[in-house]
């Protein structure tokens, strides 16, 4: 390490104290780039001009139609596209094919045949397909240099091999006097590199030349040698069917079923750690070992075959010119124009507004003028950018449709489901590796080491969409700590506060700088769920999370989450990130095997969703209302615990593989149906709203629901603005696993959130801290983002597949009657005793017995019916108790009160989430010394749903033999769940 001393570090060293006078030599390139320079069309001559007008418009419409075939990439950046090349080699493809495959004779056409025919021989005639091929792969990927360099390379090989074996085959003709002969065999090329391979052995250049063939077609298809029989499995199986045997995970789902990259069925897993892959080690579990895994995660982790090439294979980034060109100036120009123009940014993604101020209100063009001084600086001193290489990102999706599922969507009720088309959610522009901001950085940094003597080398960078984290390794003997002292400096240099320090980067001996990227890119939820790893599996509760910063796609199971907490200023993305999630699920379930509750107290966030199958009762606002849903909840998973404990099964999926199999059935005289629980859902997205109202009801459910839900196949995620630990308790905490940070207002909501500190740090819209449960440092990600119109495409598909069939029994059954009978004659003091502290703020005992005249006792008491009902919070020893109603909310509170003191309680009124005359009082009486009769009749009395769907006769048995006590019921429970298609 002592002796390591990359280019960068040992020029810009021999420069000492240069940096030290940057403002003259910088000012020089940064008003040289001000000067307008013309483009370089408007100095051509006018008919030239037009000519490359005709060119380029010709150019974009075609291109236009090549992206929008198959899965629609039209999203693509204007300036990130190559038409111009693309039409060039379309034309050279019909240019060959009319004169080798038509046969055109005669004058200029007999001259041009004979150019083509005497280079490439008959070989000639295979060039068209070559080159359109490639010319797609320009229209619809410019972005992909790596894969479009593969496969020019790949064809030029196959050329060269195709034209030597055809000399060889055509006899070996001679140049100088058979020149018609070697244009019938392989041309001049077949000539020169068959020729020269021929002279020593035929059966040589045919045995060297069949293998460059042969290399050549694994270059083009990106096929290690290692996986060349996986691959032909695959296409066997493309051709004849997939082999029988496929594994069915505990849920049912095929797991064997699994698509690589290129679509194809993907291999066995190998052992990560052997492949140097620097992300995270977790090893995914092994298909068919999906519920019970060792080291189980919710995260999905691709297969890592070609996608992480070796460092060695990463381009090199050019270095910085003389004078540093400034060209993220007009990237972000151009990215300010696609905003205001709706192009790609439609619906509001890094509004034009916010991409100004996105550096605490410098703006960008500042920044990127900043780092421009300092590149220009270190340029005039020599520095070599190329000494750190930008890190390959994870593979950027080839765009491949969503596959489709390989099970039979057959819903209950004999309807087919279809789950949405895969272009409903467009590809977004292509990931970027490098830029010319990050050369940027990357000398800015260099150049701070230099400055303060740190004997440190930035070794390499990876791109993510909103973020690049740059590597600095130390020399031996160089103290960590003089790297992190410099944040400071290394912020004022990169003119950002955001910059974050990861000490170490972990599994990794190397320091991490996350600094923003000036020029941030999109996630598209489309890609993300078009991933290799969301396609590893077909489990329904998958969503797409976002990009990470080393550029991989980051993808979740909700079902192992169990359950999860977002938090996050107001703005931070929260709410996107709930509709992509929301998006994920319905693309990928079916309302068979997901249903949702969602709670909205904001009221507009989720309304798009309002009527969608996967509901099982509108969406609720009114936060009372879904305080009693939550209780609804703790009923449903009670309910299924008594389904898996009467019929012996430990988790739901395990119970529903069974009835899938046939393999349950219910007791002997019963006509129950027994039908697979879907998993249940529930989001609420703000979860502080619930808390003001009825802190101890929701924090109760939430934490019996979160200590028990798992294996009922129930799962929350709770969204919040307010991470702060009245809101997020701590007994909420502490079941609640899995964490999404959004950049929060203080480091104390950071703790609260994650443990630790690190959100405060985010950019916003979208950037986040994701620590899903077993992890122990959170991840940084982009959220994935979902456009409006996106959303309006899927829930209409989804509504018209199916009508939504609300249940009408989440309601509450009088949870209140007993509290309300507590108050007895003292509803009118205890009015007073609200006013009084509401209106004071003032949560004191003795105040109450002061002001209302009354003794210890009774004012205790009036104490505990206020915190009852969420007036005051609770007990504090001596202290005053915290006041939780404002006085604005006075009003209302009163009412509410009054209400219940009358025996009208707020559980009474039209609720959200269905009437709540379902069974009343007392359980059935359900036959003795039948513990599965007892579970059915609960079923029919409190909850006549999800997999236990009663016909309407054993309804009728059964409302005779339990005492069923409401009519009503039999109708709700023939027709909860029967989904009608449409
Ligand atoms: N993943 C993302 N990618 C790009 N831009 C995003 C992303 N998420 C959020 N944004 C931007 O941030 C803005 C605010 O996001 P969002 O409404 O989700 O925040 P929020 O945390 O829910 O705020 P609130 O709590 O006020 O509802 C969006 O309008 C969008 O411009």
């Amino acid at each position: 390490m002592a002796t390591r001393s990359s280019p960068a570090r040992a020029s810009a060293g021999k420069q000492g104290g240069a940096s030290a006078r940057p403002a003259k030599t910088a000012k020089m390139p940064s008003t040289r780039s001000k000067q307008s320079v013309p483009e370089p069309t408007q100095q051509l001559i006018w008919p030239l001009r037009l000519a490359v007008g005709i060119w380029q418009g010709l150019g974009h419409l075609i291109g236009g139609a090549i992206r929008r075939m198959g899965t629609d990439v039209s999203g693509i950046p204007a300036e990130d596209r190559r038409d111009g090349s693309g039409l060039f080699f379309i034309l050279l493809a019909a240019v060959i094919a009319t004169f080798e495959w038509w046969g055109l004779t005669g004058g200029a056409a007999d001259a041009v045949h004979g150019v083509f025919e005497g280079t490439f021989g008959w070989f000639a005639a295979m060039l068209p397909p070559m080159l359109l091929i490639f010319a797609i792969l320009v229209f619809r990927q410019p972005g992909n240099v790596r894969a479009n360099n593969r496969v020019a390379i790949g064809f030029s090989l196959l050329v060269v091999a195709g034209c030597a074996l055809a000399h060889v085959a055509g006899g070996l003709p001679n140049a100088s006097d058979d020149f018609a002969g070697v244009s019938a065999a392989g041309g001049m090329v077949g000539l020169i590199a068959g020729g020269l391979v021929a002279a020593a052995s035929p059966v040589l250049a045919i045995a060297v030349f069949s293998i460059l063939a042969f290399f050549s077609l694994l270059i083009l298809t990106a096929t290690p040698i290692r996986h060349i029989p996986d691959r032909l499995r695959g296409v066997y199986e493309q051709l004849i069917g997939p082999a029988p045997q496929h594994e069915l995970d505990t849920n049912g789902h095929d797991q064997s079923y699994l698509f690589d990259r290129d679509g194809l069925p993907a291999k066995p897993k190998k052992p990560r750690a052997l492949r140097g892959r620097r992300k995270d080690t977790d090893e995914a579990p092994a298909p068919g070992h999906d519920s019970d895994g060792a080291f189980d995660t919710p995260l999905l982790e691709a297969d890592d075959d070609e996608t992480f090439p070796a460092p060695s294979a990463a381009p090199s980034l050019p270095p910085l010119p003389p004078g540093v060109r400034r060209p993220t100036r007009d990237e972000l120009a151009a990215d300010k124009i696609r905003a205001s123009q709706g192009l790609p940014t439609s619906s509001g993604a890094y509004d034009a507004t916010e991409v100004d101020s996105a550096e605490g209100g410098r703006g960008p063009e500042a920044v990127t003028e900043a780092i421009g001084i300092v590149a220009a600086n270190a340029a005039a001193q020599g520095y070599n950018a190329s000494a750190a290489r930008a890190i390959p990102a994870p593979p950027s999706t080839v765009p491949a449709p969503i596959p489709a599922r390989s099970e039979q969507l057959q819903l209950s009720g004999d309807v087919t489901y279809t789950l949405p088309e895969s272009d409903f959610l467009p590809a977004g522009p292509p990931a970027k590796d490098a830029t010319d901001a990050n050369d940027a950085v990357v000398a800015a940094l260099t150049d701070t080491l230099n400055q303060f003597n740190v004997d440190a080398a930035v070794t390499g960078f990876s791109r993510g969409p909103t973020v690049t984290r740059y590597e600095i390794e130390l020399a031996s003997g160089t103290k960590v700590e003089r790297v992190t002292a410099l944040s400071k400096n290394i912020s004022y240099a990169v003119a950002s506060s955001d910059v974050r320090i990861l000490s170490p980067i972990p599994g990794k001996s190397a320091i991490g700088i996350e600094i923003p990227n000036a020029d941030k890119e999109i996630v598209v939820l489309g890609d993300v769920l078009r991933s290799a790893n969301a396609r590893r599996t077909d489990h329904p509760m998958v969503m797409g999370v976002g990009k990470d910063v080393e550029g991989g796609f980051v993808v979740a199971n909700l079902a192992k989450m169990p359950h999860l907490l977002v938090a996050g200023a107001t703005g931070a993305g929260k709410s996107s990130f709930v509709n992509s999630m929301i998006v994920s699920i319905l693309m990928r379930s079916t309302p068979d095997e997901v249903r949702m509750v969602m709670v909205d107290p904001k009221r507009v966030e989720l309304t798009a969703y309002e009527g969608v199958p996967h509901l099982i009762t509108p969406i609720i606002t009114n936060p009372k209302k879904a305080a009693e849903a939550l209780q609804w909840v703790v009923r449903e998973m009670d309910q299924r615990y008594d389904d898996l404990a009467n019929y012996g099964f430990k988790h739901i999926d395990e119970f529903n593989k069974a009835v899938k199999a046939g393999k349950v059935h219910p007791p002997v005289d019963s006509k129950r149906i027994i039908r697979p629980y879907p998993y249940l859902l529930v989001i609420v997205d703000e979860l502080a709203d619930l808390m003001m109202v009825a802190p101890r009801d929701v924090e109760d459910s939430i934490v019996r629901i979160t200590q028990l839900a798992r294996a009922a196949g129930i799962h929350l995620v709770l969204a919040t603005q307010r991470p702060s630990v009245d809101v997020v308790t701590g007994l909420i905490k502490a079941n609640v696993p899995s964490r999404m940070a959004f950049a929060t207002s203080s480091v104390t909501d950071s703790r609260v959130v994650l443990d630790q500190p690190g959100a405060e740090k985010l950019l916003g819209q979208g950037d986040a801290l994701f620590l899903p449960m077993g992890k122990s440092k959170p991840i940084r990600v982009q959220g994935a983002w979902v456009t409006e119109a996106e959303i309006k495409r899927v829930v209409d598909h989804v509504k018209g597949q199916l009508t939504v069939h609300y249940r009408d029994d989440v309601a509450v059954e009088a949870p209140k009657k007993q509290i309300e009978d507590d108050i007895g004659d003292d509803l009118e003091l205890l009015l007073q005793a609200t006013e009084l502290v509401v209106t004071t703020q003032f949560g004191s005992t003795s105040m109450l017995q002061r002001k209302l005249r009354v003794g210890f006792a009774k004012a205790g008491r009036l104490m505990d019916l206020l915190e009852s009902r969420g007036v005051v919070g609770p007990s504090e020893g001596s202290k005053a108790r915290d006041v939780l109603v404002k006085p604005d909310d006075l009003a209302a509170t009163l009412a509410a009160i009054r209400g219940g003191g009358a025996g009208e309680g707020p559980a009474q009124g039209g609720s959200d989430v269905g009437p709540s005359e379902g069974p009343s009082g007392g359980g059935p009486a359900s036959p003795a010394g039948d513990p599965m009769a007892a579970a059915l009749a609960e079923n029919a009395n409190a909850n006549h749903g999800w997999g236990t769907d009663l016909v309407a006769e054993d309804l009728a048995n059964r409302t005779e033999a339990v005492d069923y006590n409401d009519g009503d019921d039999e109708d709700g429970g023939e027709d909860a769940w029967s989904l009608t298609g449409r």
